[in-house]
């Protein structure tokens, strides 16, 4: 069959009830995650830059909350107007090759309790430091052990200091029994938009966590996008209309990853069928849009990279 390209209107219906996915999700639950799942907020080494209640909300919506080194910096200058909002928003771990971590970030969130663990191997990055730690976190009970156990304080919290989190993490995973773990919702603040091999780097973590810990719900974001990963072989998107209408504009179907073919999309304002899509030969669907009334599906030959243009400023009304 050939290649195809309609136009729509700005809104059509979709009957989900018609399409068989693989996969279903829903937009806002990357932000607000579903109850039944671990979450966490993870933040990154960049400037923190979305609204206050904004960042308050989604705070309070996360289970765990994890700084990757220098992302303590961002936090602390970020809450600087006030002492005692400081002391509201303590994250639960703060890991790293502790290089960018100033000694007074440290020195108050150790007296603040912070789990505080140093990883010194440079042939991981801290966002890969982060990853391993949250799924151990949930999931090894021996690790919880260790960090609650006070006499490991003062020494790494018994956690080898070069790679530790990641000998644990690879011998915690040998027994993990991926299709019995809890999904753990991963939503990641930073990490995008700034240095770009840190910017592509993380682009990776969303092909690796899908294909070796799958468990895991990566999604960035940013001060103007959503970005998350489709899994191959079709999903369905859902939102609210009224979310979609309020708080969200453009989207990128994009082929970061590998080229592939974008079997079907119904619900897009450029709806495709059998579309090769690849960045090497430049046809990547950009500048479209959610036309779908309440949902969009779709479907592609390989995983692929969606990104969501959100208005950071109305989400607050959504959570
Ligand atoms: N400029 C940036 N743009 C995008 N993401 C970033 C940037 N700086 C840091 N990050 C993210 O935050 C994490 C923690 O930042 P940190 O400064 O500790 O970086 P790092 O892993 O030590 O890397 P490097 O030593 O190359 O700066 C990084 O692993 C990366 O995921
Ligand atoms: C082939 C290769 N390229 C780069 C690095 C450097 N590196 C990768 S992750 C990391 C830690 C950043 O905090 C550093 C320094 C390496 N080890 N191997």
């Amino acid at each position: 069959m050939g290649e195809e390209c309609v136009e729509n209107p700005e809104r059509i219906e979709i009957d989900a009830d018609l399409i068989k996915s693989r996969n279903k999700m829903n937009l806002k639950e990357l932000i607000h995650p579903n109850k039944d799942e671990n979450s966490t907020l993870l933040i990154l080494n960049q400037k923190i830059d979305i609204p206050k209640p904004l960042f308050y909300k989604i705070w309070t919506l996360h289970d765990l909350k994890v700084c990757a080194d220098g992302a303590a910096n961002r936090l602390y200058d970020y809450l600087k107007d006030d002492e005692s909002i400081r002391t509201k928003y303590l994250p639960d771990y703060i890991i790293g090759d502790l290089d960018s971590l100033t000694e007074k970030v440290f020195d108050y969130y150790k007296r603040n309790k912070v789990i505080v663990i140093k990883q010194t191997t440079q042939y991981s990055t801290d966002f890969t430091k982060c990853v391993n730690l949250i799924s151990l976190h949930f999931n090894s009970p021996k690790f919880r052990a260790l960090i609650s156990n006070e006499n490991n304080h003062q020494s790494n919290h018994g956690i080898e200091l070069e790679k530790g989190i990641h000998t644990l993490y690879n011998t915690m995973t040998k027994s993990l029994i991926f299709s019995k773990v809890t999904p753990i919702s991963l939503l990641a603040l930073g990490g995008i938009g700034g240095r770009f091999d840190q910017t592509i780097h993380s682009i990776t973590q969303l092909y690796t966590l899908s294909e070796n810990a799958s468990y895991f719900k990566l999604s960035y974001m940013t001060p103007t996008d959503l970005i998350f990963l489709i899994k191959k072989n079709g999903t369905l998107i859902e939102y609210d209309p009224h979310f979609r209408k309020l708080c969200i504009g453009n989207c990128g179907l994009l082929p970061i990853g590998e080229a592939t073919v974008i079997k079907e999309t119904r619900g897009l304002k450029w709806d495709v069928k059998n579309w090769p899509t690849s960045v090497v030969n430049g046809r990547v669907s950009s500048s479209n849009r959610f036309v779908g009334e309440n949902c969009c599906f779709i479907e592609t030959e390989h995983d692929i990279i969606l990104n969501v243009e959100i208005f950071v400023n109305r989400l607050i009304d959504f959570l």
